[in-house]
């Protein structure tokens, strides 16, 4: 199992990937020298992970997205990302989809209280998420409960921004990194930004309260 890290260079325009495997993230910390000067952090987590299992550092059988979970509290509370904004990127959406019509979110143990309120509508994929006029889809509906379950998991008053993504789609990609890029561009200008005015236009999915 892998984890992408993409630090993004905003001074110099560039964003630069590291694929860490997890097991060399536990076992050896030199990698955190490589975040010197990074301002956001891209975790990225596959949405598909949640019915699928590998192997922990200890030898055991582990839900994927267990893993995540507890990778992703251990970087995000970790002191050297402390000055850093966190962007999770939850991919794979078009996997999560298919799979969430065979298989339930609720068989993985943390997402056990996820309880849709599913309507005819809701199972027609042909509808755009965008009309007000119909439910959103399953799919969104999930991604939004697991985007909420990471946003939970911070116990500092930092803000997690979340961004859905298909990864083998190139306009998903490059959304995410605009969005990235947004990131920065709004904590340059968190000193002097007016919160209320930002709770009335965001259309993120909320800080630890939701
Ligand atoms: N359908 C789909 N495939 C994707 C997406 N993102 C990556 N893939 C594919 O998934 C495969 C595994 O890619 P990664 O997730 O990068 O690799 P990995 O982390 O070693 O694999 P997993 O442990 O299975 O997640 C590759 O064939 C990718 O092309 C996506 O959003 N949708």
């Amino acid at each position: 199992m892998c984890y992408f890290d993409l630090p993004v260079d905003h001074v110099h325009g560039q964003v630069s990937v590291n694929k860490s495997a997890s097991k060399r993230l536990w076992e050896n910390c030199k990698w955190l020298e490589m975040f010197e000067g990074v301002r956001v952090v891209i975790f990225c987590v596959s949405l598909s992970d949640f019915d699928e299992y590998a192997i922990d550092v200890d030898g055991n059988l582990v839900n994927k997205m267990l893993l995540n979970k507890k990778f992703s509290t251990s970087i995000v509370t970790h002191p050297t990302y402390d000055q850093m904004e966190f962007l999770l990127v939850l991919n794979k959406f078009d996997v999560f989809e298919e799979k969430l019509e065979r298989v339930p979110l609720t068989c993985c143990d943390w997402f056990s209280d996820f309880q849709p309120i599913v309507s005819r509508n809701s199972q027609n994929k042909n509808i755009s998420s965008n009309n007000i006029n119909h439910s959103p889809s399953m799919g969104l509906m999930a991604s939004h409960y697991v985007a909420v379950q990471f946003k939970k998991l911070s116990i500092t008053e930092r803000k997690l921004f979340v961004s859905v993504v298909k990864g083998l789609e190139q306009n998903s990609v490059d959304q995410t990194l605009e969005y990235a890029k947004e990131v920065l561009i709004w904590d340059e200008e968190k000193p002097t930004f007016n919160f209320n005015e930002y709770a009335i236009y965001s259309t993120d999915t909320g800080s630890n309260s939701e």
